[in-house]
């Protein structure tokens, strides 16, 4: 059975910076449906890796195959229906709530699953919205979570949530962690995932990523990853955090 998703020797120069790698040689494989949360610092190029894998960048070397095939042997549009990438500030297509929801079905000239629809809207806590409302007119998280539904309806299988839940207060934010995690245990719907929030990485997290100076220097399973990360890079990231933890000041 055909990996997933399989990335070789992937590599993209810095677009400004010819020559300059932003990252390079990545060589990783998702063989069945999982969980993975790509964590490391800014500037990593975590977004730029998901853009590659989503079709909306181009790599400077490698390869990726999904489900066996490379991009081109499934034609872009498909390989998009089929990864899809949310971005972390989506961008919402003219017209209202609606539009946005029933654009996949148009596009793709599908039916509109309409109660689906409203059952994912629920879920991320957006059950009371006007769907009749100008999309230009939502909130920084209420477009990312018109965005995530609006991209689940296409049944992809695998999504790519570049900090899809940033700009959510908690109560929404696990709402939309539990939508995600239980459309991967119902649909088998594998999720790369990047996140700065630790305690999201290690409450959906099946295996991490960690991203640094150019390289993906750990693949780990996510409980490993957190009790003893094998680099010192890691270690490091690790260490930073608990550190940040400790120092936070506790509000009466
Ligand atoms: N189109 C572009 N033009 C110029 N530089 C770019 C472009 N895309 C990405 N970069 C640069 O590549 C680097 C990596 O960016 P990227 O957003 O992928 O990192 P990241 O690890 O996701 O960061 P963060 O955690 O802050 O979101 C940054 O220095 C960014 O400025």
């Amino acid at each position: 059975m055909a990996s997933v998703l399989s990335l070789e020797h992937l590599g993209k120069q810095l677009p400004t910076q010819q020559h300059t790698w932003l990252f390079s040689d990545i060589t990783v494989d998702i063989a069945s449906p999982e969980i993975t949360l790509i964590m490391g610092k800014s500037g990593q190029g975590k977004s730029t890796l998901l853009r590659l894998l989503g079709l909306l960048d181009t790599a400077d070397d490698g390869t990726i195959r999904h489900l066996g095939k490379t991009p081109t042997e499934w034609g872009p549009e498909k390989w998009r229906m089929s990864v899809s990438y949310v971005a972390q500030q989506p961008v919402m297509l003219p017209g209202s709530v609606e539009d946005n929801l029933r654009a996949v079905s148009r596009l793709h000239k599908r039916p509109f699953e309409t109660e689906l629809a409203r059952t994912w809207m629920e879920a991320v806590g957006l059950g009371e919205m006007d769907w009749s409302k100008q999309a230009a007119q939502l909130s920084g998280g209420e477009r990312q979570r018109v965005a995530l539904v609006r991209s689940l309806l296409l049944h992809p299988t695998v999504l790519l949530l570049d900090e899809v839940t940033a700009s959510l207060d908690t109560i929404s934010k696990r709402a939309t962690e539990e939508l995600l995690v239980d459309l991967h245990r119902r649909e088998g719907t594998t999720l790369l995932w990047i996140t700065h929030d630790w305690e999201q990485a290690r409450a959906v997290g099946q295996r991490i990523w960690f991203l640094a100076g150019g390289r993906l220097l750990e693949d780990s399973p996510a409980d490993r990853f957190f009790e003893g990360p094998q680099t010192q890079e890691a270690q490091e990231f690790l260490s930073a955090h608990l550190v940040q933890k400790e120092d936070a000041p506790c509000l009466p």
